[in-house]
């Protein structure tokens, strides 16, 4: 059986074959045709049977991830591994249960493990240790190293985190004197690196207090109660390592604008800002503790958290303009070998837009355009191949995430 219609000849060419001989060939070529057309159909049809399995499987996958989203997740303590399967306790209300797990998921679990469990007490994950939780979310820096000179082109910034933030640490007398409370938190809004957790890093290397960085976003949380407790523990370590300057960065994945979904995801969320405007509402704001909060989504912000009393100071933190680049191209070359061609001021110029991290990238870039070439003075013309090449890769990042958005 000939394979492929290649296989058939045609004797089109050939003057001395006869119109039979033509007609043969044709049917032979139609033939095949039909083989492979049947063959393929029937592949088609095996294809649209594993593609029809495949979509259920999905489907039901999909369905039950969507039902363990949806589901709230509890956070459990593993008690002891028994041959009936795991007896865990329940953060919260203490409950204990036997639980069934997955031998795979027993070969993993000890006692004293933290679990999240859902609301049939069926084990869902291994979580990590709390101190470990506690260690990642929490950055404790006793001393921090940046000064207000390290800050370019924020004067008018720095000189109210001072008024609301220093000041209420190193000289509280003077609140109580006049008889007026200091602020209780400040809020740092503006774009990405522009100096946010610069300013709150100075003003705890200033007054000798202890900085401890959460990220909101560490805050959220799918298991109920342990964004609430990270809370509280943030406020407790704070205590401890008193005078401290709490800084809250991305306080927007906390405390965001309340939507009416009803997610437990979402109720868990608020439950954490909750938690977070009670330790602000109970806090003596004449103790040593200051709050700063920063985001760059000031727009999404829930009111309940500008509220006298709680975040009532706020400080745009603006991309800088000229003058601002300037200095912070002359703060962050002050350890540079830069050629005497190099004009930050001309640099300042052609840098419209650019963030102070902006700016510190096109240092950080011209250095190696430098070191590229095998050279030890940086010149005007690696400063400015590095703007092109740091502002277009901006332009890329920031096309790609129009491309998926
Ligand atoms: N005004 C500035 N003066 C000098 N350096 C700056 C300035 N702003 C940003 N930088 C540089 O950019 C880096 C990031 O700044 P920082 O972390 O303070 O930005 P941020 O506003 O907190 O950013 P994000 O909102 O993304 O957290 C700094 O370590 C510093 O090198």
């Amino acid at each position: 059986m000939t394979d492929t219609v290649d296989d058939v000849d045609l004797p089109y060419e050939d003057e001395a074959a006869s119109q039979q001989e033509k007609i043969e060939a044709l049917q032979e070529r139609l033939e095949v045709l039909e083989g492979q057309n049947e063959e393929m159909r029937d592949k088609l049809l095996d294809a649209n049977a594993e593609n029809n399995k495949y979509q259920q499987k999905l489907e039901r996958l999909t369905h039950e991830n969507k039902k363990l989203k949806q589901s709230p997740l509890f956070v459990a303590t593993v008690q002891e591994l028994t041959g009936d399967g795991v007896v865990i306790k329940q953060h919260g209300n203490n409950q204990e249960a036997l639980t069934e797990v997955t031998d795979e998921m027993r070969e993993d679990l000890e006692p004293d493990d933290r679990v999240a469990v859902n609301n049939s007490l069926s084990v869902v994950k291994k979580l990590e240790k709390e101190t470990d939780v506690r260690a990642r979310v929490m950055q404790v820096e006793h001393s921090p190293d940046v000064t207000y000179a390290d800050i370019g082109g924020l004067d008018e910034q720095m000189n109210e985190v001072r008024e609301t933030v220093e000041m209420p640490l190193k000289s509280p007398e003077m609140f109580t004197k006049v008889g007026i409370q200091p602020p209780s938190g400040v809020l740092l809004h503006g774009p990405p690196g522009t100096g946010k957790t610069m300013l709150a890093k100075a003003v705890a290397n200033e007054t000798d207090a202890t900085f401890i960085k959460m990220a909101g976003s560490e805050l959220v949380h799918k298991f109920i109660g342990e964004g609430a407790k990270l809370v509280r523990d943030l406020f407790e370590v704070a205590r401890e390592n008193e005078p401290a300057v709490i800084f809250i960065d991305e306080i927007d994945a906390i405390a965001s604008k309340r939507t009416d979904s009803k997610t437990s995801g979402d109720a868990e969320v608020q439950r954490t800002m909750m938690q977070l405007l009670a330790e602000m509402d109970g806090f003596d704001e004449r103790g040593e503790i200051r709050i700063i909060a920063a985001t760059n989504r000031f727009d999404m912000l829930d009111p309940a958290i500008l509220r006298p009393g709680r975040f009532d100071r706020l400080i745009e933190v603006p991309k800088p303009e000229a003058a601002g680049r300037e200095l912070i191209f002359e703060i962050h070359t002050r350890d540079m070998n830069v050629a005497d061609d190099v004009d930050f001021a001309e640099l300042a110029e052609l840098t419209e837009g650019a963030s102070g991290a902006d700016v510190k990238a096109v240092c950080t870039e011209a250095g190696m355009f430098a070191i590229r070439e095998d050279r030890t003075e940086i010149t005007m013309a690696d400063f400015e191949a590095a703007w092109e090449k740091t502002s277009q890769a901006e332009d890329t990042d920031a096309d790609d995430s129009l491309a998926f958005a």
